[in-house]
């Protein structure tokens, strides 16, 4: 079966004054549909390069990135930023949403891009919001909202693409422990419903049995994931 997110032999190395510094040491990493995969590892390790070169941001300097099969290494650009719209949701430490836009324009002007038409749009949206919990609020902005419920937009609007691999950026860094904890098991419910393959950097080893697997990061490299206990 075509893994949804496969990272075979990835180096990725930064120029750095005469000579490089390696971000990236030979990483391989495998994600199946419905699992989710926690990142751990210290400040500086790699963790935030790992997730840029799996969402196809950065070109690793070698080593493939397969998405649904499909090498994006071997792409051009323009063809890199297609595949990357129809295969990758990505959600950031900060929610990022634009202060004029209510939650239900934040989600349809994701799809504007990708040019689903305006109804669809706005359903997929409201069905969006309602999976996330925000059914009550699709005519809200930004300042209406909770950290908690701005993360929800957010986990919402990166799904309005239909993607078939998640990737998250320390999700709870802004948020209290109960809001953190409900984040992440919404992520993992998620990642089970839409079939998912999910990568989660976290900095909060106390949600990592939430997930199913554990994979560290340390100078560069990455250590074989590891089934999380579960509590
Ligand atoms: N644009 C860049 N140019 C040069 N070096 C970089 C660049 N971005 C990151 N690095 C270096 O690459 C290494 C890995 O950084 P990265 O941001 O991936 O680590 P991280 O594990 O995500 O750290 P943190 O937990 O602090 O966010 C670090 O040594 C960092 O200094």
């Amino acid at each position: 079966m075509t893994l949804p997110l496969s990272l075979v032999n990835t180096t990725l190395d930064y120029p750095d004054g005469d000579g490089t510094s390696t971000a990236l040491d030979d990483v391989s990493l495998q994600v199946g549909a419905g699992s989710i995969v926690a990142l751990a590892g210290p400040s500086g390790s790699g963790k935030s390069s790992l997730l840029a070169v799996a969402a196809t941001l950065i070109r690793p300097t070698s080593g493939l990135v397969l998405l649904d099969g499909v090498d994006a290494t071997a792409l051009a650009p323009r063809d890199t930023a297609a595949l990357r719209r129809e295969k990758i949701g990505i959600i950031f430490q900060q929610p990022n949403l634009l202060a004029a836009l209510t939650a239900l324009e934040q989600l349809q002007i994701a799809s504007h891009l990708r040019g689903l038409p305006p109804k669809r749009s706005r359903t997929r949206a409201l069905e969006l919001l309602d999976v996330v919990g925000l059914a009550g609020y699709a005519h809200r902005r930004p300042h209406q909202l909770s950290g908690g419920q701005r993360q929800r937009v957010n986990i919402a609007r990166a799904l309005m693409g239909s993607p078939s691999v998640l990737l998250v950026d320390e999700p709870t860094s802004a948020l209290d422990h109960e809001r953190s904890e409900a984040v992440v098991r919404l992520l993992v419910r998620l990642t089970r419903e839409f079939g998912l393959a999910t990568v989660m950097v976290t900095h909060d080893l106390e949600f990592i049995p939430l997930t199913d697997a554990v994979a560290s990061m340390r100078d560069g490299r990455l250590g074989p994931p590891v089934p999380a206990a579960r509590p």
